[in-house]
């Protein structure tokens, strides 16, 4: 199956910028909860701001009026003030990072959490169509690059423009016509600083595609260790890590490159404008239009409010670099379900299990149709086998019943309801899947078992196991049910496997089974205790399976065939061997490929 990738948009139209401003607000939006902090953090902001903008204007004092009167009284006054806005912007900056802190761990928290809902929230459909490395750069690259926003570059640039505000107000107010060598600095940043903004936020874009991927193959490549031993393909793999390696490495080269160049820009025109400043001002004090003191204080205040700029301009670069990471999360985060639940769901007093698929129609794309013309009647309680080719919609239609995925066309339905006014949490209650594979934890088998449900008790689990068929091997092991059984449980056999699933399966105590495959990879041997297990998972529920192999559903209460993904026969068994269609050229296939092993 082609798997889709998360898509970041057209980066090089018209309307990147209104997208990155978009993207900005919403990982602003996180910090909504704690605005009351937010505002308290502003505020402790603006009063550093203006105590630090407090010590220039007295070291003009002292030598403009104090040292060349020799005033000592003046003097102490003057430090003893000083000591005092020193000691409120120290207290103020404790309180701010207390205050900041709070707020970006919370707002870290709730970012993380919200992924993983919207994760959850996307269900099933998601998880087919996307690969879990790109599912798991969004934790791991973009979740941090949203993170690095708000702890880092928000309080950094909220505080600078602050101070940059402040500083350039009273510097301006001390005199404005030397405030005006500004200009020429900013004109000449102007001329080329821009194109090498947008350079490095075109090699933000690609890095952040780079490392993506590279988390996707690092991914893969964990995952498909088994399989690269066993073809001998380690070395195909590694060339291919190593190649997307020294491409993210080349990238990142040139990406630090364009920052490089544009920080020893920016530091020219701060220079250029520095050297006007000293000439300018060194007229105006020759000219007695500017006292000594003045000079100095402006000259302090100059290079704070360059230093704040060069920080704010820094600043804003780099969130943008982060913000360029997170336009494939963003994209994520607007990404619709493909099923949802209606406002006011239906909820069933009891499940008795009886189903109906009634004309359905359903494709993964609207191009094509996977199964069509559907109408399958099931009644509580019956057992109905699903057999057919290959790839001809077995499986998809079972997908539609728990609604993985809702059907383009006609309706399913549970105990006369359609399933789309029913409560997804009851609905997917009610139907308990067993897969040829079913996930296992690297815990012990005692919670694996629980996980049918959290309130069993240890008596529960015991009866369980046993119904299963598991009780006999889960004893024999060293530690019995607190084995711990590696991860995916690859310490057990695959039908052991199986059998803690059916385990696990008869806790949850759902009213439909549905089996896909489950037995078709056991040998007989575990095929047989396997299906002694099924056969106790199967009393009193509904039951969909999934099969492979015809010889194991001679007691099936009804026979589907599904073909080109149509019905082509239902019947039970006996009725359908004796029609000699579909079914009777299927099972004959079958025994001839057993002859042929
Ligand atoms: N998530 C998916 N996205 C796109 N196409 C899919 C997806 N799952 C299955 N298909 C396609 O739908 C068709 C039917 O697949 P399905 O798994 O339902 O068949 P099946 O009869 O159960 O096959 P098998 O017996 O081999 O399991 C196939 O062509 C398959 O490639």
């Amino acid at each position: 199956m082609e798997q889709a990738t998360i898509k970041a948009g057209n980066q090089s139209s018209p309307s990147q910028k209104r997208q990155l401003l978009k993207i900005y607000w919403w990982t602003l939006s996180f910090i909504k909860p704690y605005k009351g902090l937010f505002v308290t953090s502003l505020f402790l902001g603006l009063m550093i701001a203006s105590a630090q903008i407090v010590i220039p204007k007295f070291i003009q004092m002292l030598v403009d009026d104090v040292l060349p009167s020799n005033d000592l009284l003046r003097y102490r006054e003057i430090l003893a003030v000083l000591s005092g806005v020193i000691t409120i912007v120290i207290i103020a900056t404790i309180l701010k990072y207390v205050t900041d802190r709070k707020v970006q761990e919370w707002v870290a928290g709730d970012m993380q959490i919200g992924v993983f809902q919207k994760m959850r929230s996307l269900g099933y459909s998601f998880y087919e169509k996307y690969p879990v490395g790109e599912i798991y750069s969004l934790f791991h690259t973009e979740v941090e690059a949203i993170q690095k926003i708000n702890r880092q570059y928000l309080p950094t640039i909220v505080q600078y423009t602050i101070s940059f505000a402040v500083t350039f107000t009273f510097m301006a107010m001390l005199n404005w016509k030397l405030s005006l060598v500004f200009i020429p600095g900013i004109l000449i940043y102007y001329l080329i600083g821009p194109y090498f903004e947008r350079k490095s936020a075109e090699y933000a874009k690609k890095l952040a595609d780079s490392h993506a991927e590279l988390n996707k193959k690092q991914y893969d490549s964990i995952s498909a260790m088994m399989e690269l031993r066993a073809y001998g393909q380690e070395k195909w793999n590694l060339d291919q890590l190593l190649k997307q390696d020294q491409k993210t490495a080349a990238i990142n080269v040139i990406f630090f490159k364009l920052i490089n160049y544009r920080g020893a820009f920016r530091r020219v025109a701060v220079y250029f404008s520095g050297i006007l400043m000293f000439v300018s001002g060194y007229y105006l004090v020759s000219k007695g239009l500017l006292t000594i003191g003045e000079f100095i204080a402006f000259t302090i205040l100059y290079y704070k409010v360059m230093f704040d700029l060069t920080i704010l301009i820094t600043n804003l670069t780099e969130q943008r670099v982060l913000l360029h990471q997170t336009i494939r999360l963003y994209s994520f985060m607007e990404l619709a379900p493909d099923v949802e639940e209606i406002e006011h769901p239906e909820e069933l007093s009891q499940v008795r299990g009886g189903i109906e698929f009634r004309n359905i129609r359903f494709g993964y794309t609207s191009s094509s149709d996977v199964v069509k013309n559907i109408n399958l009647s099931i009644q509580p309680g019956e057992k109905v086998a699903l057999v057919g080719t290959s790839g001809h919609g077995k499986s998809s239609l079972i997908k539609l019943l728990a609604r993985f995925y809702d059907p383009s066309e006609g309706t399913v339905y549970l105990d006369n309801v359609n399933l789309t006014q029913l409560s997804l949490k009851q609905l997917r209650e009610s139907i308990g899947y067993v897969f040829q594979e079913t996930y296992l934890y690297g815990d012990t088998i005692k919670e694996n078992i629980q996980f049918g449900n959290e309130n069993a008790t240890d008596e529960d689990i015991i009866v369980a196991a046993k119904a299963a068929s598991a009780h006999e091997f889960i004893i024999a092991l060293p530690e019995g049910y607190d084995t711990v059984i590696g991860e995916r449980g690859n310490k057990l056999s695959g039908g052991q496997r199986q059998r803690i699933a059916i385990a696990r399966m008869i806790l949850k105590n759902p009213r439909i089974i549905v089996l896909d495959e489950a037995t078709s990879a056991l040998d007989h041997e575990n095929e047989a205790e396997v299906k002694k297990a099924l056969d106790q998972l199967f009393k009193g529920r509904t039951t969909i399976a999934v099969a492979h192999r015809i010889s194991t559903i001679q007691h099936f209460d009804k026979i589907v065939v599904v073909e080109n993904g149509e019905i082509a026969e239902v019947g039970t068994y006996d009725s359908l061997l004796e029609r000699r269609g579909a079914f009777y050229q299927l099972l004959m296939g079958e025994k001839r490929s057993a002859a042929n092993t």
